[in-house]
């Protein structure tokens, strides 16, 4: 096994490591809490024997950040000789056992065995995740930024199941990319994926539209229609912008998705549809639902599984690859962007995101002379825009919410479970912020 001792003593270190080594593991050593975690992200550590007591932090947050990497590591607490309470505290945070000092060696070496077939398994289970994770996608979707990652990770997670999928983000984003991803991902990439967009279709037709109609059903109609939601049969149906869908068509919408059977206008019989559905929207659908603008019961149908898209601003890391992908895309000839061009588009707050940045390259490549786009080639508001004040918006949210965060300590006289209910955050979450702002109650 790949051990990692953390302990700030010593000769603690040297003869757990040592015995541990000759027992045949690789141990790896950490004298505190910082160094442990850096060894954990470099090396592929089964397990930890974490002291609970560190200088700069104690086991059990050590633990904690190294769950939030991977959540299936083992871990042994070591805590002071009859510290029982800490030790059921430990546990419950999560260490799989833990050992009081002095470690007995005979008794670590049983609890090291125990833990050997958890351990196999972890293993076998992070492989297959990462082999997941990393399997090469079947669009061209750029994105390695946290965020970014975040979300394919989440829509790897999501496609195989035949759940409702609502995607949210700002219009730009890639939704209707990441729909389409989440098809080809799904189980059945080869049927058929069929888009709908709610905000372009008038009142009058939407209902013949999804759902088909009869010859006769109304004037014009002369020939039997399939509706979407039959076209998209067996694969997925698209609903683009579904916080435009009008009210008269949500309930009917929700019908169809919770009976899996439509019926097309001017007939009377019912048709089941196996369809997944995908819906996007760049509006605040949770907020519209709370303010009845849209069917509280469709947008729990609609959102069972959600998939959030960042704006391009909140994830400026991706903007040098997509110019190279726009660029690779749609120049005739070899190109290249100078410096000063990059720093003005990486500088650009993107209203349109993606979208935005793909005509603004696909402008500048028609436009430009040379094969080296210059800052002078891009477009007048984008060469102008002001440069966002980044540091002025986070001091300012900085500042109200180490207001809101005194206002429910003081309203609450300072008990902490109390006031991070008030705010809907954790007790842990508010005294991690409680830290971060130096807040402390005044004598
Ligand atoms: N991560 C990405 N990698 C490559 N191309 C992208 C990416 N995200 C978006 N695009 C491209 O940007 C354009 C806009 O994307 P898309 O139409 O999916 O956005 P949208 O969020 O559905 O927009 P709207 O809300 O206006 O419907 C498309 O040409 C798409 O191919």
């Amino acid at each position: 096994m790949n051990i990692l001792i953390a302990d700030d003593d010593a000769m603690q270190r040297e003869l757990l490591g040592g015995f541990l080594e000759k027992q045949g593991h690789r141990v790896f050593a950490a004298a505190d809490g910082e160094e442990a975690l850096r060894l954990f992200g470099q090396e592929h550590i089964q397990l930890a024997l974490l002291d609970h007591r560190m200088p700069d932090m104690t086991g059990d947050q050590v633990l904690e950040r190294m769950k939030a990497q991977n959540p299936l590591v083992r871990a042994i607490m070591i805590t002071a000789y009859g510290a029982v309470s800490t030790a059921v505290s430990v546990m419950k945070l999560g260490a799989d056992d833990f050992l009081e000092k002095p470690v007995d060696l005979t008794q670590l070496l049983v609890k090291i065995d125990a833990l050997d077939q958890q351990v196999a398994i972890a293993d076998d289970v992070n492989e297959l995740v990462q082999a997941i994770e990393e399997a090469p996608l079947p669009l061209d979707i750029i994105g390695s930024s946290p965020a970014m990652r975040e979300t394919l990770s989440r829509v790897r997670r999501v496609a195989d199941s035949p759940w409702s999928v609502l995607i949210q983000g700002e219009t730009g984003t890639g939704k209707e990319l990441i729909a389409r991803l989440i098809h080809l991902l799904g189980s059945t990439p080869d049927a058929p994926f069929v888009e709908v967009n709610c905000a372009a279709i008038p009142e009058h037709l939407f209902e013949s539209e999804l759902f088909g109609h009869e010859k006769g059903a109304f004037t014009g109609a002369d020939r039997q229609h399939k509706g979407r939601f039959e076209q998209a049969r067996g694969g997925t149906l698209f609903l683009d912008e579904v916080g435009e869908l009008p009210a008269s068509l949500q309930s009917k919408l929700l019908r169809a998705l919770q009976e899996k059977r439509i019926s097309r206008v001017g007939s009377e019989r019912d048709i089941a549809v196996e369809t997944r559905v995908v819906a996007a929207t760049n509006r605040d659908l949770r907020t519209m639902a709370e303010d009845g603008g849209f069917r509280e019961d469709l947008y729990f149908r609609l959102n069972v599984l959600d998939v959030p898209l960042s704006p391009l601003r909140q994830r400026r890391e991706d903007i040098p690859a997509l110019i190279e992908h726009f660029i690779a895309r749609y120049a005739r000839r070899p190109t290249q962007l100078a410096p000063e061009a990059l720093d003005v588009l990486m500088r650009y707050h993107y209203p349109g995101n993606v979208r935005e940045l793909k005509h603004i390259i696909q402008r500048t490549l028609t436009l430009a002379r040379g094969s080296r786009l210059q800052a002078s080639d891009l477009p007048d508001e984008v060469r102008r825009a002001e440069p966002q004040d980044q540091g002025a918006l986070q001091e300012r949210l900085d500042s109200v919410e180490r207001e809101m965060l005194v206002a429910a300590l003081d309203a609450c006289d300072w008990i902490q479970t109390h006031a991070a209910d008030r705010l809907g955050i954790s007790e842990r979450v508010l005294r991690y912020k409680m830290g971060k702002y130096g807040i402390r109650r005044k004598e």
